[in-house]
């Protein structure tokens, strides 16, 4: 019986049919060799978990653990924190891989794809299952690139539990803010890892100021640093009073020394830890009201007298009470601080009985991953995470259940529990459960086939990517009949093109990488119009006056008001028709055909011969609505992106120059460690191509990221010239 089975879509190769047991090895290997070229370089295959000769019978103890002892968490941060590094660590110190894989050499197991490989970053999320002092651990690595920021969020939704990890020389950056949002939204609890504490610049003080000043989130500081930067080399256990050393000549850091602290070795290292031990439990204690009474009655002269397990179980229920973060600091590269990263995750985030699902789910066929390799599992108990193939109908984002009357049953729960927003849509739409986010594309280009009799390879192509990447968005150009992608930056428009080509074979040509504009109208206007058709023997005819009028919602979606002269018998019969009708005159302003936002559209007067189809009717509103848009004052929006560039304060006169050239605003200029971070706003058109130029500004020492802030008016000159480009005049 599978329950609480969440569906976490990835598009991976399958592998033939298994079952778990002795026998089946050889196919399992077999399969193996199929999917050579995902396998890095210089790994062995008999290091993955599970899958190769005796190692198989650990799938048996690994598919059902008890509920308790699973838990399911993912890693994010901003991009290049160190995500990949310290998921590398994790599967080596916790027997799954036996070597170290290194994203600067292209050898990790999370990134699989080539384009990850090739390019050092998270592209699109991985999972991998292992054990941990008899957890066990699914365990999500997520992209850090703002333009994957669709990826992180179809993941958080599986998950119980994360691990948010910063570079500790850099503190929360601006995709860590991104992700902690999401975080929020999806309720997940977390804990902090600093990384990077070996890296010049590195302050553990800096980056837990900054967790509370940026992510207004309360750190528990269950460790310390010993040393920081070059001097880097183990931790304090806070809550325990030990500290832990890594052996400098071990260098994979799987020894380490376990000690506690004493007046003779460390008096002044004890000081310290006593007072943020007492610290630590003060703050507990102010956040939860059980620890806070025992404390009082039974510790309250002497808080050394507390016992370790019981301030641990007390900052558990913190944690998931999301009222503070542990707060754990190490190095990935340098393997420091690991081992101890893996007990909190155990220790601190919650299993899946303690985060509060909603639905029982059955499905038929799952596969357990590792990375891109899978084995096919009979069956899942609840809390587990696993992979799905075949579903035809379901894209990233939906919840699968076992019947629509579970669904609906669940549906009514949460509207009694006080989600209203569904109450007045139909039964289809209420058993739509709560979906991811998907942010709006901003850039878009076409795409075309080397032949045109390669058009529907490119279709399928396309659907697939879209099923598993709902930030891709694919549309036809009515004019001239290309294809055309839209996607979330440059990058993202990269990938999706070069895994065309590597997964698809299809080599494609990509049109100039355009920005997504929008429009607007800024006066109300009235339009009527009459459609008057004979099609064989019956007369379709329709007559139609509508009014377009600004609002202010910052959305595409037009608002469609009806004036109280329509009737609601008429309404009954043709609302659908009309709604369609309006939404696809708004898809493409009379401008530069794009979509229209902030506008209202009322119907006046609607009068239908008996017998007209509902294409005709939709057809008529929509040429109305086109000529009212067409007939007021009209205005290019165009996408404003916040932006956070990190530099060296040698380069910062030139950055700051080069951004005044491109319509930059800058907000504010801050200092972090020896580096300026410049936050402002800029238009995305003028902002194309940034990556390479700030790398020849800076000497490739600077780091930004861009995110879509608002769609902002054009002043007339910029409009104008942007309107005389697009028809060719300049
Ligand atoms: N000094 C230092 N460098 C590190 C550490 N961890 C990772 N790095 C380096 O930081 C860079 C980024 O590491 P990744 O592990 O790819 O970071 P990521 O967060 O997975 O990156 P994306 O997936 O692209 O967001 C690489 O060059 C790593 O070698 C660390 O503990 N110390």
């Amino acid at each position: 019986m599978l329950s609480n089975l969440r569906i976490f879509a990835v598009s991976h190769q399958t592998i033939p049919s298994v079952h778990v047991n002795n026998i089946c090895c050889y196919k399992v290997r077999a399969s193996l060799k199929r999917l050579k070229p995902h396998v890095p370089l210089g790994r062995n295959y008999s290091s993955l978990p599970g899958l190769i000769g005796n190692d198989i019978k650990s799938l048996h103890s690994i598919i059902n653990p008890p509920i308790a002892k699973i838990r399911n968490i993912g890693i994010m941060a901003h991009i290049d924190a160190g995500k990949t590094t310290t998921t590398e660590r994790i599967l080596y110190y916790s027997g799954y891989t036996r070597s170290l894989g290194d994203v600067d050499d292209g050898d990790t197991v999370t990134d699989f794809m080539a384009q990850e490989r090739e390019r050092g970053i998270t592209i699109q999320s991985a999972a991998v299952t292992f054990d941990w002092k008899g957890y066990r651990v699914n365990l999500i690595d997520t992209p850090g690139h703002v333009d994957f920021t669709l990826e992180v969020e179809r993941c958080l939704r599986v998950l119980d539990g994360a691990v948010a990890i910063f570079d500790a020389s850099a503190g929360v950056e601006a995709q860590t803010l991104t992700v902690w949002r999401q975080a929020d939204k999806h309720n997940i609890p977390r804990i902090c890892f600093l990384n990077k504490m070996d890296k010049t610049g590195a302050s553990f003080k800096y980056a837990v100021e900054s967790i509370r000043e940026k992510l207004k989130a309360k750190p528990l500081l269950l460790q310390l640093p010993i040393g920081e930067a070059k001097t880097f080399k183990g931790v304090v256990d806070v809550v325990t009073k030990e500290k832990l050393l890594w052996n400098s000549d071990s260098n994979d850091g799987k020894d380490f020394e376990r000690k506690p602290l004493l007046e003779m070795s460390d008096p002044e290292l004890l000081k310290e830890t006593t007072e943020a031990r007492n610290a630590l439990i003060e703050q507990v204690a102010d956040l939860d009201d059980e620890f806070a009474d025992l404390v009082l009655e039974e510790f309250s002269e002497n808080f050394d007298l507390l016992p370790a397990e019981k301030l641990q179980t007390a900052i558990h229920r913190v944690t998931l009470a999301q009222t503070a973060v542990p707060v754990l600091c190490g190095s990935a590269l340098k393997n420091k601080g690991i081992q101890p990263l893996l007990d909190a995750v155990t220790m601190y985030l919650p299993s899946p009985e303690e985060h509060n699902y909603e639905f029982l789910e059955r499905i038929s066929r799952l596969l357990l991953p590792f990375a891109d390799q899978h084995v096919e599992i009979p069956l899942l108990t609840a809390g587990n995470i696993a992979l799905t193939v075949g579903l035809k109908h379901t894209a990233t984002g939906d919840t699968i259940v076992s019947s629509k009357s579970s669904a609906l049953a669940a549906a009514r729960r949460a509207e009694r529990e006080g989600e209203k927003k569904h109450k007045h849509n139909n039964e289809a739409e209420r058993v739509l459960l709560a979906g991811v986010e998907i942010p709006e594309p901003v850039f878009f280009c076409t795409i075309e086939p080397p032949s045109v009799s390669k058009q529907p390879d490119l279709e399928h192509a396309l659907k697939c990517l879209q099923r598993e990447d709902p930030s891709l968005k694919v549309r036809l150009d009515p004019d001239s009949g290309q294809t055309v992608l839209c996607g979330m930056g440059e990058l993202h428009i990269e990938i999706i093109h070069d895994r065309i080509k590597r997964e698809y074979g299809l080599e494609t040509y990509l049109g100039p990488l355009q920005v997504a504009y929008r429009e607007t109208i800024l006066n109300s206007v009235r339009a009527t119009d009459t459609l008057d058709r004979t099609l064989g023997d019956k007369r379709h005819l329709v007559t139609v006056e509508v009014e377009a009028r600004p609002i202010e919602t910052s959305s595409v979606t037009p608002v469609i008001e009806y004036a109280e002269s329509i009737s609601e018998g008429l309404l009954k019969v043709s609302q659908e028709a009309i709604k369609s009708g309006i939404h696809s005159a708004c898809l493409q302003g009379p401008l530069l055909g794009s979509p229209v936002q902030d506008v209202a559209i009322t119907l006046h007067s609607l009068t239908i011969h008996p017998g007209t189809s509902t294409t005709m009717i939709s057809a008529c509103v929509s040429r109305c609505v086109q000529k009212a848009l067409k007939k007021a004052d009209k205005q290019v929006l165009e996408p404003l992106m916040s932006l956070e560039v990190t530099v060296a304060r040698d380069y910062l006169s030139p950055v700051l120059a080069d951004l005044a050239q491109r319509r930059g605003n800058i907000q504010e200029i801050q200092t972090r460690q020896d580096n300026k971070v410049v936050i402002g706003f800029v238009p995305l058109a003028d902002i194309m191509g940034y990556s390479t130029v700030l790398r020849t500004l800076t000497s490739g020492s600077a780091t930004f990221a861009l995110e879509l802030s608002t769609y902002q008016a054009m002043n007339s000159q910029d409009q104008n010239t942007l309107l005389n480009r697009r028809s060719g005049l300049t």
